[in-house]
């Protein structure tokens, strides 16, 4: 039996909520929101869709009480106040959001995994583990897998190959930091930067367009949701599952002391262990430069 808890079912909870549903990748949905009338909607929504997919998840909207045995609560909030490439600006209102809703779900006895979607996702992520005052290890912020995969898709589209064909990793903040460590990126199993012959300046075009990936989605419809929520649904899955697969997750590291994008095992357990890649010195002081931005802003809440 499978229990998940989605707090904030905005563009992004409410995807996430479907893509759920529409999987069957879970037997219980608790959905929670500040809008009650919407979380009835989306109630009736999910289980209008599940009749064609012929799946069954049991759903309960505004009980927080019922996150008591949940395995997994993502955090998926948000204020209105998203500026224009600037994720910080709805720090004030999601770190009152933090302060407001985990003590609630952590005093109803839940021992399960906080995974946080809100945004910005490695200060928030921070704060949920010092507020719930849980083990770092049951903390996961989604942190630059999504940013990882429009990488992938750039550079799959840049060199004409399937982007489920390339690996390697965004890592750093889900921000304005963030970098793409070309010393992991593959295509097939070659090393991008020694088997094609590519310059300095398309990697950095190719960086620039990483992350602005969300920005040129956001500016033509408002908001993103279908990506981080199918990529938030493939980390639920390593939970539950316990398939112990590897994503790039805002994760405590802990020569940094904070929570940043760095690739990670994820299991039944949360964060099983964090990757060792053997990064180069330019690569060491852009990841270092992100923990001291993501710290700094954190320090402010
Ligand atoms: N990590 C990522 O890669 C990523 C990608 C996309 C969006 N996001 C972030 O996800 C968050 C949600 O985005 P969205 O587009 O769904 O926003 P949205 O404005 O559509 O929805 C936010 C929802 O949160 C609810 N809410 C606010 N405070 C709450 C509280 N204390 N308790 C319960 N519900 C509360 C609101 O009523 C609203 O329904 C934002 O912070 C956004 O920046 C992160």
């Amino acid at each position: 039996m499978s229990k998940i808890g989605i707090i904030g079912m905005g563009h992004v909870g409410a995807d996430l909520g479907n893509t759920l549903c529409q999987a069957g990748q879970v037997d219980e949905l608790v959905i929670i929101d500040k809008k009650a009338d919407k979380i009835t909607a989306e109630a009736l929504e999910y289980q209008d869709a599940m009749l064609s997919t012929n799946q069954t998840v049991k759903i309960f909207t505004q009980d927080v009480e019922l996150l008591k045995d949940a395995d997994i609560v993502v955090i998926s909030f948000g204020s209105q106040s998203i500026d224009n490439e600037d994720r910080t600006s709805e720090l004030k209102d999601n770190a009152a959001s933090v302060r407001e809703m985990i003590p609630q779900i952590v005093s109803t006895g839940f021992r399960g995994i906080f995974l946080v979607i809100s945004n910005p996702c490695d200060v928030i992520t921070a704060l949920v583990q010092e507020v719930s005052g849980f083990p770092a290890h049951r903390i996961i912020g989604t942190g630059t897998s999504l940013d990882t995969n429009r990488m992938r898709r750039i550079v799959g589209q840049e060199f004409g190959v399937s982007p489920q064909s390339v690996e390697g990793y965004v890592l750093g903040e889900h921000g304005e930091s963030q970098f793409v460590a070309w010393s992991t990126v593959r295509i097939g199993s070659q090393l991008l930067t020694d088997t094609y012959d590519v310059s300095q300046e398309k990697l950095e075009w190719m960086k620039e367009e990483t992350r602005l990936g969300g920005w040129h989605i956001h500016q033509a419809k408002g908001w993103t949701s279908y990506g981080i929520s199918s990529t938030a649904a493939r980390i639920i899955q390593s939970i539950l599952k316990d398939e112990q697969k590897i994503y790039p997750v805002s994760t405590w590291d802990k020569t940094k002391d904070i929570f940043l994008g760095y690739p990670a095992v994820i299991g039944k357990q949360g964060v099983v262990k964090r990757l060792e890649l053997a990064l180069t010195d330019e690569e060491t002081a852009k990841y270092q430069k992100s923990a001291v931005k993501i710290k700094s802003f954190f320090e402010k809440v």
